[in-house]
């Protein structure tokens, strides 16, 4: 049935609004009128934000969470180039509604209300830098945005991308001790990408199906600090001393075998993406109430003497609920253990002391 004249003029009506939306009263801050236009708003689902969402590791994680059915309103912030990323976003047809929102003066409304928070801004390495030399930049870059998500969604759950991850954990919990808003389950370092290189690693010296394997990466995010439990791998497996050298130093060099390969031009961006949301997705579940969620995050810990250590938690309603200890360990993994231990000690002493002082 061919529509009627009045019903064509309200179809066109209808869609230049939609392209041309008349001045709208958007939310303070928010960039893009047009995707604000197609807010539902109320659908199921949780809010989340990616801060650095313009960058290598910011597009297509937001890509991926754009994907994810979890997600109800994704906000994407950045210092540049927010704006291009959200109106290309804003395309998929996916649930979720997207937001853009650029520069520092529009950060409190792009964290407004977000039940989880992921931060990727900074600078990546170049050839021949160790993620501590990304420290002077990155930690200033950190501080701010945690002074925001303590201002406005203190009770979010963050996780924490930029490198150095095992100075910035500790600046970031600094800055909500400061804030009075420190909830030690909620803040948690992204080491995600070490288990899935791990995975990938050791099911091609096994001959498996990565997806069938599973390897805990304890320690931290940073060179030695990233420690394989190779004797721990599922299924059970046994490893010659030549594989098992092979395999922990590939795992701890995996990042430096991408800035490597990237010749300058970045770190791991795709593989981080993936890494990231599937972590997101294992903090959203948890949140869900979805039980037996268990992932690897460099956390406040008791499992050893240091304040932050990466190992097993699980992810429930309120953040990392139950932090694992590390079982069994064989001498090897014992020996990586305190150097490990010695190199993460003097990072989180420089994240902590660069707020306290
Ligand atoms: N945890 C991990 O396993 C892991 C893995 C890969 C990379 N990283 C780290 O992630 C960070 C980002 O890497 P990348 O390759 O995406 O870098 P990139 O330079 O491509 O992107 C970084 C983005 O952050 C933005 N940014 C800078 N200052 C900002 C601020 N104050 N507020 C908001 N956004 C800001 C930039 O504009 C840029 O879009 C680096 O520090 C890198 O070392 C961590
Ligand atoms: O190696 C880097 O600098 C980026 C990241 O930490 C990685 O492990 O790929």
């Amino acid at each position: 049935m061919q529509p009627s004249g009045s019903e064509v003029h309200q179809r066109i009506a209808r869609i230049s609004a939609h392209l041309n939306p008349p001045n709208l009263q958007m939310a303070e801050g928010s960039v893009l009128e047009r995707s604000n236009c197609r807010a539902k708003g109320g659908a199921p689902g949780f809010k989340v934000a990616i801060l650095g969402a313009a960058g290598g590791i910011g597009q297509p994680l937001a890509m991926l969470m754009k994907m994810n059915p979890l997600v109800s309103v994704l906000h994407l912030y950045d210092v540049v180039n927010a704006p291009g990323v959200t109106a290309d976003i804003s395309h998929m047809d996916t649930g979720a509604v997207v937001r853009g929102f650029l520069g520092q003066s529009q950060l409190e409304a792009a964290l407004t209300g977000m039940d989880l928070v992921i931060i990727p801004a900074g600078i990546p390495r170049k050839p021949g830098m160790t993620r501590d030399d990304l420290f002077k930049i990155n930690a200033g870059i950190v501080r701010t945005l945690c002074e925001g998500i303590a201002k406005c969604c203190p009770n979010a759950i963050v996780n924490l991308i930029s490198n150095p991850v095992n100075s910035t954990v500790p600046i970031a919990a600094e800055v909500f001790k400061k804030a009075g808003t420190y909830d030690p389950k909620k803040l948690l370092g992204v080491t995600s990408l070490d288990v899935v290189r791990a995975n990938t690693f050791v099911a091609e010296v096994l001959g498996l199906d990565p997806r069938e394997v599973d390897v805990p990466v304890v320690g931290g995010h940073a060179g030695v600090t990233i420690l394989p439990l190779l004797s721990q791998v599922k299924p059970p497996c046994s490893f010659t001393q030549e594989e098992t050298e092979y395999l922990t130093k590939r795992i701890q060099d995996g990042g430096t075998e991408v800035v490597e390969a990237k010749k300058g031009a970045g770190s791991a961006t795709l593989s981080m993406a993936y890494a990231a949301v599937k972590f997101a997705d294992a903090c959203l579940k948890g949140l869900r109430g979805d039980a037996g969620v268990v992932a690897c995050a460099f956390v406040a810990s008791q499992v050893t003497e240091l304040p932050f250590f990466a190992s097993k938690v699980r992810l429930g309603r309120t953040g990392a609920e139950e932090v694992y200890q590390l079982g069994p360990l064989n001498e090897y993994e014992r020996i990586g253990l305190e150097k490990a231990k010695q190199e993460l000690a003097e990072s989180i002493q420089k994240g902590v002391s660069f707020i306290r002082n």
